[in-house]
């Protein structure tokens, strides 16, 4: 069974998948995957350098990720631009990361993927977990996490669909407005309901 697991930036993805991965279950990381494939060389940079130009990279070779940030996150058309060259190469590897899980034996495999609904990626998934937070509580832990102002969260927040919105997708909600443990709480009560 292939659970994906989504919510919007800094709603608490990170806290449950890590819980999850505590308690042995492997979790595929869309963002992991998606830092991968912009590696130097990688054929998604290339297409970086040719469509944002060179100076998306820094003097090592690496993507400036705070730069092509501030690019895509303040303009639609560049981010639907960006997206269209990550994330492809960002399916196929988290396509590839799964089956090889199912391949070595697991029965329960997690995708964390920010982006799912968005993408209408349900069809990678039998079940999709939202992980929940109200806006103001995520506008506050974006803050405070990225030490970013608030004009810049906002923006990342308004770069995604909102989380009331998504619910309305969920198999499951998390709701993990309340304390961590609250949140571990549901989903070893989410495990429980589904897995067993
Ligand atoms: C623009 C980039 C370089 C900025 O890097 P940075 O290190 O500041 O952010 P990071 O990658 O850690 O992403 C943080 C969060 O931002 C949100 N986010 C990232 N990209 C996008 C996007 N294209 N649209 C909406 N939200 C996004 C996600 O919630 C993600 O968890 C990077 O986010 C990127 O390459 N984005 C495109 C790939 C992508 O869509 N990744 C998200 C899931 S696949
Ligand atoms: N229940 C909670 N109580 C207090 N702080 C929390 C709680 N859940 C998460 N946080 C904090 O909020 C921030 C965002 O959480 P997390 O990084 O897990 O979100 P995320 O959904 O993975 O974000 P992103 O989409 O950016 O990867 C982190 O600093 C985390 O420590």
């Amino acid at each position: 069974m292939r659970i994906g697991l989504t919510g919007g930036i800094a709603s608490g993805k990170s806290l449950v998948s890590s819980y999850l991965k505590d308690k042995g279950y492997p979790v595929v990381d869309a963002d992991i995957i998606a830092k991968r494939v912009v590696e130097p060389a990688s054929p998604a940079l290339d297409q970086i350098k040719a469509v944002f130009g060179q100076g998306m990279i820094d003097e090592s070779g690496q993507l400036d990720r705070k730069k092509l940030g501030s690019v895509i996150f303040s303009d639609q058309t560049k981010r639907e631009q960006l997206n269209k060259i990550v994330h492809p190469f960002v399916r196929s590897e988290m396509k590839r990361e799964a089956d090889e899980y199912e391949q070595n034996g697991h029965k329960v495999i997690f995708l964390d993927i920010p982006l799912l609904i968005e993408n209408k990626l349900e069809y990678l998934v039998d079940q999709t977990w939202v992980v929940y937070v109200d806006q103001p509580t995520q506008l506050n832990r974006l803050i405070t996490r990225d030490q970013s102002s608030e004009e810049e969260a906002l923006q990342r927040i308004s770069a995604q669909q909102s989380l009331e919105q998504k619910k309305a997708f969920a198999t499951i909600v998390i709701d993990n407005r309340e304390s961590k443990e609250e949140t571990y709480r549901q989903v070893d009560e989410a495990i429980r309901y589904t897995v067993s």
